[in-house]
């Protein structure tokens, strides 16, 4: 059987996602996204699933600078979920809620809801949603978590506020990364990074313009420190097709003279929303 890794404990949105993208596989939870990532690399797991971005916060920047570090592992699949935050605890009133633990992707999702509304709660960060759940259930009815239905059903914890995300279309795309690369479907994408060659003008817009004119859609495009110095940045693309078309690595050769460093994370069929 199949070990597919995520961000637990059980109850996490991670596992959530993970059980929606492949039931069939034993479900491994790790404590943090590095564990997650290092689980593939080392070959304990098959593969993995990491929330890449969401609709409200943008980039989970943490699995984008992963994801520059693998060396073995690529991005097999995806998927996306819908993200509706509930506020579960031991009582039942927010009266007594004096602090409030999540992740800190879901904190910030929540962010402007909190802040309208209960701007004296402190909001404590933590490993996951799920461990939130855990934590709150342990130090009692002053302490609230955020998280989803199942996690507070798994917990035995009350609902006492739902529907908190701060944008009502709250959605989380997972990528799956796994050892062994994903074949063409048809309808795939490719996801990748580079930097640029060099700093002059138009030197973004000279590999943009490669894609547009070999007509490659491109679905994403986000930067990232290069973490040297101020104003280097990677670039992330993903893109529609699959790196064994034609079309695709004719055009992943023709940027080669505008930038310095390329790596192509994979190419996956695109995923469902659920
Ligand atoms: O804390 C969890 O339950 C997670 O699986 C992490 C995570 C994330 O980091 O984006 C996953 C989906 C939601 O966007 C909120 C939190």
């Amino acid at each position: 059987m199949n070990r597919l890794g995520y961000l637990g404990p059980e109850g996490s949105y991670s596992y959530i996602a993970a059980k929606l993208y492949d039931d069939s596989s034993e479900l491994v939870a790790k404590s943090d996204f590095y564990d997650v990532f290092d689980g593939v690399e080392n070959g304990e797991l098959n593969y993995a699933i990491l929330p890449i971005e969401n609709s409200t916060e943008g980039a989970v920047t943490l699995v984008m600078d992963a994801l520059l570090k693998t060396k073995k592992s690529t991005i097999v699949g995806e998927i996306t979920i819908t993200v509706k935050h509930l506020l579960l605890g031991v009582g039942d009133r927010i009266e007594d809620i004096k602090y409030i633990l999540s992740h800190s992707q879901a904190l910030q999702q929540c962010r402007q809801f909190l802040k309208d509304n209960y701007p004296h709660i402190q909001l404590i960060n933590c490993s996951s949603s799920s461990e939130a759940c855990f934590i709150a259930k342990e130090k009692g009815k002053e302490y609230g978590a955020i998280a989803n239905r199942q996690a507070g059903e798994l917990n035995k914890l009350n609902v006492i506020l739902s529907e908190l995300q701060d944008n009502e279309f709250n959605q989380t795309r997972f990528i799956v990364i796994g050892n062994e690369k994903a074949k063409p479907t048809g309808n795939d994408k490719t996801s990748i990074a580079f930097s640029l060659r060099d700093d002059s003008p138009g030197s973004l817009f000279k590999v943009l313009e490669i894609f547009a004119k070999n007509e490659i859609n491109l679905t994403r495009i986000e930067s990232r420190p290069a973490k040297a110095e101020m104003g280097k940045y990677v670039f992330y693309i993903d893109l529609l097709g699959h790196v064994m078309e034609h079309k695709v690595s004719e055009v992943l050769g023709m940027i080669e003279k505008y930038i310095s460093y390329l790596k192509v994370f994979g190419s996956y069929a695109i995923g469902e929303i659920k």
